[in-house]
């Protein structure tokens, strides 16, 4: 069997980590594309030489042609600019509009049956804009957020459980950035729910709180220690972990930024909510029930991703 074609476009920080994840989970052959001329290339390059020590069989490729996107089973995006200190994912918004309806020509043109995984910020906006440029299916194109934000999540319940990491559940919904929504009452150990949990005497309101609002500044926290860009290992671990749903048709429950149109209210908005991903591409849209808390903070985080599709409108009215 002819193995299957991981493409990656934008090779930096969190493109160079995808390829090597890639690798060392033996997804398929990998195609590392960026406009930085020689980079993609010396990346390819690297990983290739680290196979025979790893033990995986890849063919690794650099390039700055859109054509070597050819064959594609899966594109992961994350072409663009990253935030620095001081500056919100949203301030990245014009910016990287321009990118992804490059890209988005460029898998138009190329690989128009890949599974898509958008990771460029302001995230779930952008899936939006790429998946426009690209005229792709809805399914088949989808924002990677939610799988690192439940991470962090996941991190620091361990961390205050003093339990596995493997043994907590935790899903964020809404949109990347400051409104997301980390779902405590959703959230458990071992299928124990936190707040039984605390009833226990396992945690407190208070701590528990505390490990939210962290959650939401989680990315913040990151570009703050970082200074020069944004978290870029976590981030790829968990796009690798879509594309090995869709790729194995594992049919994951994920959180990402799904088109949602009808479930939870929605009118047709990429946002976060947990998805089944399968060879289909996104297979379902999982609606839970969110009690009247949860609903207004969903509701808000919807609001603040509308308005910043608001934003993209206008750009496009003002550019004529
Ligand atoms: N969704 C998330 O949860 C999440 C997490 C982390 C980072 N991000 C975002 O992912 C993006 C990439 O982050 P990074 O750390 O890899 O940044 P990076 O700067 O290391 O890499 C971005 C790469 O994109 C390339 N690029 C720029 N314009 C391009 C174009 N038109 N076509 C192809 N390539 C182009 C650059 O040359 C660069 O190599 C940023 O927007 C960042 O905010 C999102
Ligand atoms: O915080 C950022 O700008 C990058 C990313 O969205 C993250 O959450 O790590």
């Amino acid at each position: 069997m002819a193995r299957n074609k991981i493409a990656l476009v934008g090779a930096g920080n969190i493109g160079g980590t995808l390829a090597l994840l890639a690798g060392l989970k033996d997804l398929g052959d990998i195609t590392l594309f960026d406009i930085a001329e020689g980079m993609p290339q010396g990346k390819a390059l690297d990983i290739a030489q680290a196979s025979p020590v790893e033990g995986f069989d890849a063919v690794l490729k650099g390039t700055n042609d859109y054509a070597d996107l050819k064959g594609a089973d899966v594109v992961i995006v994350t072409a663009g600019v990253p935030r620095k200190p001081g500056m919100s994912r949203d301030d990245l918004v014009g910016i990287n509009t321009k990118v992804m309806r490059a890209v988005g020509a460029g898998i138009k043109a190329n690989c128009p049956d890949a599974f898509v995984i958008c990771i460029t910020n302001p995230l779930d906006v952008m899936v939006g804009v790429l998946r426009d440029a690209a005229g792709l299916p809805y399914e088949k194109v989808v924002g990677m957020a939610g799988v690192l934000d439940s991470a962090r999540f996941r991190y620091f319940l361990a961390e205050e459980f003093k339990v596995s990491v493997e043994d907590v559940n935790a899903f964020v919904l809404g949109g990347h950035g400051d409104t997301m929504v980390p779902l405590v009452r959703y959230s458990a150990v071992a299928g124990i729910p936190v707040p039984d949990l605390i009833k226990m005497g396992w945690s407190t309101q208070e701590k528990i709180d505390q490990i939210v609002q962290r959650t939401r500044d989680g990315g913040a926290e990151i570009v703050g220690l970082l200074k020069t860009g944004s978290a870029f290992y976590a981030p790829a671990s968990s796009a690798i972990q879509m594309a090995e749903s869709y790729l194995k048709d594992k049919k994951r429950v994920l959180p990402c930024a799904a088109y949602v149109k009808g479930a939870y209210g929605l009118d047709g908005l990429y946002v976060g909510v947990p998805v089944v991903i399968g060879a289909k591409g996104v297979e379902r849209i999982v609606e839970i029930e969110l009690n009247a808390d949860e609903q207004k903070m969903f509701e808000n985080s919807v609001g603040a991703v509308k308005a910043l599709v608001e934003i993209v409108k206008n750009m496009d009215a003002t550019a004529g």
